[in-house]
């Protein structure tokens, strides 16, 4: 991940930077002063920094100065000056800085010149998910807003959150953005509660004193005590057994935990992020999921669209997989054919976003020079039922008929369309269609 050094002294100006730039999935370490943002410069780690010019104890010009009588090569510096203060910005740029942007200052415009200049982030580890791509969620509305509210979530880390969606909707990937915003340096211990055996779960969860129970031949800390201040992310959580569900929920309550035999209640601070694909209201109704437990984990409650209600991802995703690909396995560099996006975009992606990512990495292997040979499983029997799927179709077949009508003029195919020159962009969008 990108770290970015921003020396601005304004709250306001300082707070919404920070809140894009971490969106857009940069790390920032925000310095208010002139002379604290020096400091943190000459420490080192910095790939980038975004500098006022003015500022209250120094200005930003003297920071440059001061980086550069230091460091031979310091990293490249951007700086926001104030509107008709071009000699300023003349200077800088003579003295080596590598770019200026006017007050008032567009977000977008920065983010342009950030990725001009050092890229887009490379996002940190993603551990058990075991790549390297960017924790930023999506490019559809749907998943912008989910990545607003984490980054609101990350500032009430007491709070439990409770992650919904279809197996393969990214409920880890959403968990482990949450944990990078919210306490990167911290653990992030993930457990699929799916997956333990009925009789280590209790142990696992709560950790045991040696001699507890047979076996017990070491004391053990459970996974709340290993999370200590970072998530704990339980997986699959319909899927606890109802005995231990009570003492789960006393742990979540008091936020205490004793080990199996022991007397001590430790602290265990540590955020509870819950996944399920089930319903766990229908769960809680048949008896199967305690409803106490279910309010306590669901204060928050994030639901992750299937990929096939949010189409405005499957390209966005596809491009991020095949570059992934291409840097692990540089002679595997292969590009999407039109037919093949289209294809991408026509099906129904019941395995959602993992299904796509192993679709590609399979189409990348079996791949000859930049060609894909992409297969989708039974892709003549898609969604052949859904009346929304055929409804697509057609809305996709006729914008594209009206743009090409009118030569991609897209105010003359909207006027056609009936439809607002907004609206159609945003289809056009959604459906990956090119002018
Ligand atoms: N927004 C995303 N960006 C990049 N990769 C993603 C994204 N969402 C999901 N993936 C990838 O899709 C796969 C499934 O993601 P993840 O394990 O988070 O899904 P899940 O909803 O937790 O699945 P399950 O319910 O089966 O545990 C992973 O390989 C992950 O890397």
């Amino acid at each position: 991940m990108h770290r970015v050094c921003l020396i601005e002294d304004d709250a306001i100006m300082g707070e919404a930077l920070i809140q894009r730039l971490e969106l857009e999935g940069y790390l920032v370490d925000w310095r208010r002063g002139g002379r604290a943002g020096l400091a943190a410069l000459l420490a080192g780690g910095v790939d980038l920094a975004i500098i006022d010019v003015n500022l209250p104890d120094i200005t930003g010009i003297e920071v440059f100065e001061g980086l550069r009588a230091e460091i031979a090569e310091p990293p490249p510096c951007l700086f926001i000056t104030g509107y008709g203060t071009i000699e300023d910005a003349v200077r800088l740029l003579k003295l080596g800085a590598a770019d200026y942007l006017t007050k008032p200052l567009s977000p977008g415009a920065l983010i342009d010149k950030l990725r001009q200049l050092v890229g887009a982030p490379i996002t940190p580890r993603l551990g058990a998910a075991g790549n390297d791509e960017d924790t930023r969620l999506g490019v559809s509305p749907a998943m912008q807003r989910i990545d607003r509210e984490l980054l609101r979530l990350a500032r009430h880390a007491d709070t439990p959150v409770l992650i919904s969606g279809e197996s393969g909707t990214g409920k880890e990937i959403v968990a482990r953005r949450l944990h990078a915003l919210q306490c990167p340096a911290a653990p992030f211990v993930a457990v699929n509660c799916a997956a333990l055996p009925e009789g280590l779960i209790e142990s696992e969860l709560f950790g045991h004193e040696k001699g507890a129970f047979t076996g017990a031949i070491r004391q053990r800390a459970g996974v709340f005590e290993q999370a200590g201040q970072g998530i704990l992310f339980l997986d699959e959580i319909g899927d606890m057994p109802l005995a231990l569900q009570a003492r789960l929920l006393r742990v979540a309550q008091e936020r205490r935990v004793t080990r199996i035999g022991g007397t001590r209640a430790l602290s265990v601070p540590a955020r509870l992020v819950c996944a399920t694909h089930q319903a766990l209201d229908a769960l809680v109704r048949a008896g199967r999921f305690r409803e106490d437990l279910y309010y306590r984990i669901k204060v928050l409650e994030l639901q992750l669209p299937p990929l096939r209600e949010r189409p405005e991802d499957i390209l966005w995703l596809a491009a991020r997989f095949l570059d992934a690909h291409a840097r692990r396995f540089p002679d595997e560099r292969r590009v999407l054919r039109e037919d093949q996006r289209q294809c991408l975009l026509r099906y129904h992606w019941p395995g959602n976003v993992r299904e796509l990512r192993h679709v590609l990495e399979r189409a990348c292997i079996l791949g000859d020079e930049d060609r894909l040979t992409l297969k989708l499983p039974d892709h003549q029997a898609r969604d052949e039922t859904s009346l929304k799927a055929h409804a697509h179709a057609g809305e996709r077949a006729a914008i594209q008929a009206a743009l090409a009508e009118h030569a991609g003029v897209i105010t003359a195919a909207a006027a056609a369309l009936g439809i607002s020159r907004k609206t159609l962009w945003q289809k056009m969008r959604r459906y990956g269609i090119r002018r």
